[in-house]
């Protein structure tokens, strides 16, 4: 901060202005200025040095305490920030004693009109255009931990221990930590436990586990109001794409972990909740799952499974097994459809409330039974599926259950309907659809995503025909997202609300979210702020 930084921002509204004594230390005495655009923090001492000044984005809030009994009549504040200090967020604490007027109670009150309005400023600002679908963690708060301690190289609990567990003290978030003890033990608690006493579901691990709990929640018969529960991810898996996104729509520079789990602990720490698009995935055999992040066929899958025998290297395993793949070079032969998004957008004037429109409440986007099938655009399920799940694309439940209709998919043993599009090509490298703007943490594959709310899913495929090297030199470029510059000739690249993927064989390797399912032909359409995730908002 340089003095004709402070000079600029200095005609932001001066809200309170004080002399204060930092403690502990020589009792210096300090002028603070608290502006809408920070808390100014001048040393008087000498020749008056040029103000640090404590942005509310990277504060946490403040406190105000009795000093000690030495100290009758002072009274302090405390005020806890996160600054970045090169990539890193760090710890910086900041006491004041407020001792100007010879009454205690006087001090009292100014030492706590202080903390009130740094915590206000230190709470970030909700968007108002989506209702209720953003929030904010309700203070004190209290989260559902889980934490894979086998997640990434298995060092979850002790980065647990060490960056986030002072963090969420310093915020005063209680927590309940369950260490999961076996694969599906997150989803079988997501599913069964009575969540009413937590304001957020955590998970501490990789996509894999988030992907448990998100499938956990919507196996619920209250599904429709267990998946609207607040989800946080920190970042302790080998991939870590959802965190490595929400850091980026935030606005911060590409991490990895630690440093990538000290940004999402303060994110969780700040508390904001926004929407999160899921697109639901019917398969042939009947399967109904929820993604928030991919689904891959072909090179990135091979990749992601065939990489797991370097797990113990962190990230770098996706590195090494990118270039072991590239030397077996393969095709997957297959049919790929897509509803286009803006085929999708102008057939959707005539819409369901709420499973198209960003706008609706969430009461509305949950629609009933028969009246949902009434309102349906593309519903199929009056047809030769319907009350079943297969081919039907519905989150089909009996009774008073809410049902979730994919009315944009068609049953699976039938065409796709005649607007959508059918890709020509039937031998493919790799077919990917992806919600997120990164794959791993160093991985950024659709820079073109800017929120979790984007209501599109990124269809990207590349046919067979590709040389070698253009693949190699695409999937360096996806480090920092350049590869979208190369205009490569070879990867399509397709916004849609829909796909279909038909693979010709049964041997593949598929993976929704990271995680392998059974290679058959499966869709999915986009439901736009179905979840919820705490997040540290959107870059402007
Ligand atoms: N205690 C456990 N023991 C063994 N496996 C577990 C345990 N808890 C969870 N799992 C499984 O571990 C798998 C990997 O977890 P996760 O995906 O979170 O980490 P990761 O693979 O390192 O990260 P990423 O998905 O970001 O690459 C998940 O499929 C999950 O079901």
């Amino acid at each position: 901060m340089d003095l004709k930084t402070w000079s600029a921002e200095s005609s932001s509204e001066i809200l309170l202005c004080g002399g204060f004594t930092q403690v502990p230390g020589p009792p210096d005495e300090y002028v603070l200025t608290l502006t809408t655009s920070g808390l100014y923090v001048q040393r008087l001492k000498g020749t008056p040095g040029v103000p640090e000044v404590v942005r509310h984005s990277d504060c946490l809030g403040s406190c105000a305490f009795r000093g000690p009994p030495a100290d009758p009549l002072g009274y302090y504040f405390i005020v806890t920030t996160y600054p970045p200090v090169g990539r890193r967020r760090r710890e910086l604490c900041l006491t004041f004693r407020v001792g100007g007027s010879p009454d205690p109670e006087a001090n009292r009150q100014t030492a706590e009109t202080w903390a009130r309005r740094i915590t206000q400023l230190a709470t970030p600002d909700v968007p108002t255009h989506g209702g209720a679908e953003y929030s904010l963690l309700p203070r004190p708060c209290q989260l559902l931990i889980f934490l894979n301690p086998h997640g990434g190289h298995g060092a979850a609990l002790s980065l647990f221990k060490e960056h986030v567990l002072p963090m969420l003290s310093k915020a005063e978030i209680g927590f309940s930590l369950i260490v999961t003890e076996r694969p599906n033990h997150a989803r079988e608690l997501a599913r069964e436990k009575n969540l009413d006493r937590f304001d957020a579901l955590v998970v501490m691990s990789g996509d894999g586990l988030m992907y448990e709990v998100v499938n956990g929640l919507m196996d619920r018969p209250d599904w429709s109001v267990a998946i609207k529960k607040p989800l946080g991810i920190l970042p302790a898996g080998s991939g870590n794409a959802l965190a490595a996104s929400v850091n980026h729509y935030s606005g911060h520079k590409q991490v990895m972990n630690p440093d990538l789990l000290i940004n999402c602990t303060f994110y969780l720490c700040k508390g904001l909740v926004s929407p999160m698009d899921l697109v639901s995935i019917i398969t042939a055999s009947g399967k109904h799952i929820f993604s928030f992040l991919s689904v891959a066929w072909g090179f990135v899958s091979d990749v992601d499974i065939e990489s797991e025998k370097y797990r113990m290297l962190g990230s770098i395993r996706f590195t090494i097994g990118t270039l072991v793949r590239l030397t077996a070079l393969r095709t997957y032969k297959g049919r790929v459809s897509y509803l286009p998004a803006e085929e999708e957008g102008t057939s959707a004037s005539t819409t369901i409330p709420g499973l198209l429109d960003p706008n609706s409440s969430h009461s509305e986007r949950l629609s009933f039974g028969t009246q949902a099938r009434q309102n349906s655009i593309y519903n199929f399920c009056n047809s030769n599926n319907m009350g079943t799940m297969e081919g039907c694309g519905g989150h089909q439940r009996g009774g008073d259950i809410p049902t979730l209709e994919d009315s944009l998919l068609a049953p699976l043993d039938q065409s796709v309907p005649k607007h959508w599009t059918v890709v020509k090509e039937e031998k493919f490298v790799l077919v990917l659809a992806v919600q997120q703007s990164h794959l791993g943490a160093d991985l950024f594959s659709a820079p073109m995503v800017t929120g979790l709310n984007d209501r599109l899913i990124h269809l990207f495929y590349i046919p067979a025909g590709i040389p070698r090297s253009s693949l190699l030199k695409l999937f360096l470029a996806m480090e920092d997202g350049t590869h979208m510059t190369h205009n490569c000739p070879h990867l399509v690249h397709v916004p849609v609300k829909a796909f279909r993927i038909e693979p010709f064989g049964s041997k593949d390797i598929i993976t929704v979210d990271g995680e392998v399912i059974e290679c058959e032909p499966l869709q999915g359409q986009v439901h736009s702020g179905l979840g919820r995730l705490v997040n540290g908002g959107r870059k402007s």
